[in-house]
């Protein structure tokens, strides 16, 4: 299949390092990781390995591929979404943390999946990514259901070895994914600590909060998400995590920009749209948002 993989960072430069094994990839990326990558190729080491050859481009204006996998990070979405306009896709693949297909669909002719990855990623050096964790890919149509673009894309990832299901009801996972996110991100990169250490104290208590509130928001939403079911996801993501630092917390110790406002602000909004009170949201996502802007990187 021709696959264009659209931010060649961390996951991206995984995924497309991986579906490279067996389809025909193309990277849009920045340099020096995609000078090195037609240097040398893309090497994956840790806890799956490859050294692949995919295409790797810095301009991803006009490109035309069966599928595009998008990871760039969420606050790049709508600028990624104008460049993928210019170009052709039968299907656009999100692998990214909030609600970005939204963002995709509304911007796009293609058909968008809606995908999220347990894998870790870490670009290690130009043209090496580090797998730091084995995960899966569950993908499937934006609105739940089936479609013929879900069931091909899912053979891709699986003929390259990438472990995925296809999946009726992603309206549902992105919601628990979400919610585990607004438990666990703001609430770590606040308090500077590791996943496990909301397993129980006041950090437990914060990020329940947050993860109650975002059920609330999903259900007026018209999303089957039980309150059960976010809260078990939460406990077994601090569980399996336990000794990792969130994505949240990374980027606000190397000094980045974070993925606030797609997590908690996204939650934020919705639940003015639909009259519903949110404030441990509201409050995480002004903190990170404060240290953003007095940071200079909001
Ligand atoms: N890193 C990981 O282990 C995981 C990441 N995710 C999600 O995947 C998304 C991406 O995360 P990371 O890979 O960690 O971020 P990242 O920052 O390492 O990668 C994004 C890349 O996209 C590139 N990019 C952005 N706009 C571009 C443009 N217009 N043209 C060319 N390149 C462009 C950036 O230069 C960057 O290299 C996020 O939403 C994250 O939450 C989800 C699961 C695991
Ligand atoms: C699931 C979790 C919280 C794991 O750290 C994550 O997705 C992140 O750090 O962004």
């Amino acid at each position: 299949m021709e696959i264009l993989v659209f931010g060649a960072g961390s996951l991206g430069s995984l995924v497309g390092g991986l579906l490279a094994r067996v389809h025909d990839v193309t990277l849009v990326g920045r340099d020096p990781h995609v000078s090195r990558v037609r240097e040398d190729g893309l090497r994956v080491t840790g806890a799956e390995t490859a050294h692949t050859a995919p295409k790797a481009v810095t301009d991803g204006e006009g490109r035309a591929a069966e599928l595009a996998v998008v990871t760039v990070k969420s606050f790049d979405t709508a600028e990624a979404a104008e460049t993928l306009a210019t170009g052709s896709f039968d299907a656009v693949l999100s692998l990214q943390n909030g609600l970005t297909e939204e963002t995709l669909a509304s911007r796009l002719d293609s058909t968008v999946l809606a995908g999220t990855a347990t894998y870790g990623a870490r670009l290690a050096e130009p043209g090496r990514v580090e797998c730091t964790g084995v995960g899966r890919v569950v993908l499937g149509p934006r609105p739940g259901g089936t479609h013929p673009a879900a069931e091909r894309a899912g053979k891709a990832f699986r003929d390259a070895g990438i472990r995925t299901l296809v999946a009726t009801d992603v309206p549902r996972r992105r919601w628990e994914k979400l919610a585990v996110n607004a438990g666990i991100n703001a609430v770590t990169a606040l308090a500077r600590v590791e996943n496990g250490a909301l397993a129980d104290g006041p950090g437990s208590e914060a990020a329940h909060r947050a993860v109650r509130e975002t059920v609330r928001i999903a259900r007026a939403e018209g999303v089957r998400l039980t309150y059960r079911g976010a809260r078990d996801a939460l406990e077994e993501v601090i569980s399996a995590t336990a000794a990792n630092r969130s994505s949240m917390l990374q980027d606000v110790e190397s000094g980045r920009r974070t993925e606030v406002d797609a997590i908690h602000g996204e939650i934020v909004e919705r639940a003015d749209r639909h009259g519903v009170d949110a404030p441990t949201n509201r409050t995480l996502a002004d903190l990170v948002g404060a240290w953003e802007s007095g940071r200079g990187v909001r």
